[in-house]
């Protein structure tokens, strides 16, 4: 209603202003300019009734509520394009690593059998950047997480598992091949895609309620991967997410998993 009165009276109508400025950004959504509104408004109010002079100095308290508002409009905008330019940064420098870590992989066709495109994880080792890269990108997704066991999967989950856990404070768990582990184990019978398989884990390696991340290199068909969840649910830990370096997105491995979470760097095909 009072933005229709300043109307009438046929001048700058700092609130309109601001109430224009404030809808072009739903962002800019701080007490600071509603408190400048409120002293325009009250400005605009007493200008009606006082002297000249009185008139005057409330002219001018009603601009500074024009101009606070404007500044602080600029400052708020300037500091959501500097926090977008930052987040497009960090954007593109993800993927630079990805694309780094991408390239490093091998991919070797008919091993270890016809037909199977082999996704040879050895050369990404030969480059100490690109294999920090790959390790970073996981700690950085789950440091904060309240993770407190990395499982791995035999063979090539511990190249990656170990250093995450280090890197997120964890213990790591190596989920093996049957008759690896001294201690007494529970295993899990899995099929892959190319034959079938069982993991073992030690008894008493993960408590329940743990809070538990389950690494490996790839996800094909997901039989190692169910394998290694249903050992950590038979001790009662809580599965955070799945982390594998490549999907073969073809074989739907992921549709496998169920509700679990799985976090993927590389699709491939
Ligand atoms: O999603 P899946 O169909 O279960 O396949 C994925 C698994 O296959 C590969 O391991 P592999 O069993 O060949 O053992 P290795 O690491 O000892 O070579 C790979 O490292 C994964 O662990
Ligand atoms: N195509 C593939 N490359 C590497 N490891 C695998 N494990 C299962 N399928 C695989």
């Amino acid at each position: 209603m009072f933005i229709k009165h300043v109307d009438d009276h046929n001048i700058l109508n700092p609130n309109l202003l601001l109430v224009r400025l404030l809808k072009k950004t739903k962002k800019v959504n701080s007490k600071i300019p509603i408190l400048f509104l409120l002293v325009g408004f009250v400005g605009e109010k007493r200008r009606q009734t006082k002297s000249i002079n009185r008139r005057l100095s409330i002219s001018l308290l009603s601009l500074s509520s024009l101009v606070f508002p404007l500044l602080y409009f600029c400052l708020s905008s300037s500091q959501q394009n500097k926090k977008k330019k930052k987040s497009r940064e960090m954007a593109a420098a993800e993927d630079d690593r990805i694309a780094r870590i991408s390239s490093a992989i091998r991919v070797i066709p008919n091993f270890p059998k016809p037909g199977i495109m082999f996704q040879d994880i050895t050369t990404l080792l030969l480059d100490p950047k690109a294999f920090k890269d790959t390790i970073d990108l996981f700690v950085e997704r789950y440091k904060d997480k309240n993770i407190s066991v990395v499982a791995g999967m035999e063979a090539r989950g511990f190249i990656f598992g170990p250093p995450i856990a280090l890197a997120i404070g964890a213990k790591f768990v190596p989920m093996r091949k049957p008759k690896k582990l001294p201690g007494e184990v529970i295993s899990e019978e899995y099929s892959l895609e190319y034959g079938t398989d069982k993991l073992e884990m030690h008894v008493g390696a993960v408590q329940a309620g743990e809070r538990a991340l389950i690494v490996d290199d790839l996800i094909a068909t997901g039989g190692t991967l169910c394998a290694g969840i249903r050992l950590l649910e038979r001790v009662g830990a809580e599965i955070v997410e799945c982390a594998c370096l490549i999907e073969l997105a073809e074989l739907k491995g992921r549709d496998r998993l169920g509700d679990k979470p799985l976090f993927i760097l590389i699709s491939a095909v």
